[in-house]
């Protein structure tokens, strides 16, 4: 495999009011590590997304989502509890309100030993996410074992979220999984503010360097990217302009899997961070996480561009 993704893919219903009001939702397949075997496999990568999903209507749905993009989806098991899914409505201010349904959920089951089953140990780039992480104990003991099995070939996406963990389980899964990492990609302020005390994005990317990652991409939003490696000084990457925006949703997954796709072939970590930000600039036209996927073509016209 090029690329091995490890987390809980989940059905989206999204609305375009608040949730105390919605009556209509759109079905979508989502989550950060499908998101990312998505991106990652548009790019003609060999992408397996290691997961469980219940053996529920929704599982085979997102089985056949997945298959239907190019991700490898043998190591999809399907068992015990539902599938995860989450619900989305637009708060008045604009913003995005979440509500997870995946307490408990099939892929919350998951531990170490789908990690021994699966092509981890001999993938040449495999993601993790701070997300996986959080699901469960089982799930946190999954990532760090999956992050010592691929040492030196880890994507590490911290991707904190407050409702499903805290910030200090989530900086010392970030602490542990840094030291295998080629790249660590974490948002500034979003992930940086919690899990380092950091907002400086020059000060968070010296500090993923000083926990041992060998490149970091600092992410920031319309502001791009900086990007730091082992011995050198960071260097901004302005953000791609992106022709449409309907929904941010999904870009830094889009980045992490886009990128992942790339430093499997043996990109530098600026050509693969550079090649991630036009394709999450271009995702950003479509619904959700997985609504729009670049073309090699379209990257490669925006690079030149
Ligand atoms: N409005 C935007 N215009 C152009 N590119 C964007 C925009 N928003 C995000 N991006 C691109 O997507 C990347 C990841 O977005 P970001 O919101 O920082 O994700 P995350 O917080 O999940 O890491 C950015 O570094 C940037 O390259
Ligand atoms: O919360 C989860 O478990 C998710 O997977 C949610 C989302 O699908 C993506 O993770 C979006 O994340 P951003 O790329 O930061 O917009």
């Amino acid at each position: 495999m090029d690329v091995v993704v490890l987390g809980e893919p989940l059905v989206e219903f999204s609305a375009d009011h608040a949730l105390t009001e919605a009556r209509t939702f759109h079905l979508s397949f989502s989550g950060d590590a499908l998101n990312a075997s998505v991106a990652a496999a548009a790019q003609g990568a060999r992408v397996a997304l290691v997961t469980r999903v219940g053996t529920d209507e929704f599982g085979e749905r997102l089985i056949h989502f997945a298959d239907g993009h190019g991700v490898d989806s043998r190591w999809m098991t399907r068992g015990e509890g539902s599938t995860g899914a989450y619900v989305i409505g637009a708060d008045p201010s604009g913003e995005r309100a979440f509500v997870y349904l995946r307490h408990g959920s099939a892929a919350s089951r998951m531990g170490p030993q789908d990690v021994d089953r699966s092509p981890v140990a001999t993938a040449r780039v495999v993601l993790l996410s701070g997300i996986a992480a959080a699901i469960s104990d089982s799930c946190a003991q999954a990532v760090r074992h999956a992050a010592a099995a691929a040492s030196g070939r880890i994507v590490y996406d911290p991707n904190f979220r407050s409702r499903l963990t805290t910030a200090e389980d989530a900086a010392s899964v970030l602490r542990d999984v840094a030291p295998h990492s080629a790249l660590v990609k974490i948002s500034c302020p979003g992930d940086s503010g919690p899990l380092l005390g950091l907002t400086d994005p020059y000060e968070v990317a010296r500090a993923c360097l000083r926990l041992g990652a060998s490149a970091v991409a600092v992410t920031l939003g319309e502001n791009g990217v900086l990007l730091a490696e082992g011995g050198g000084e960071p260097v901004p990457i302005p953000a791609f302009r992106a022709e449409l925006i309907v929904d941010q949703t999904g870009a830094g997954d889009v980045l992490a899997g886009t990128a992942c796709a790339f430093l499997s072939r043996g990109s530098s970590p600026a050509d693969a961070i550079r090649a991630g930000m036009a394709a999450s600039a271009i995702s950003l036209s479509g619904r959700g996480g997985t609504g729009r996927q670049a073309t090699p073509q379209e990257i490669e016209n925006l690079l030149r561009s």
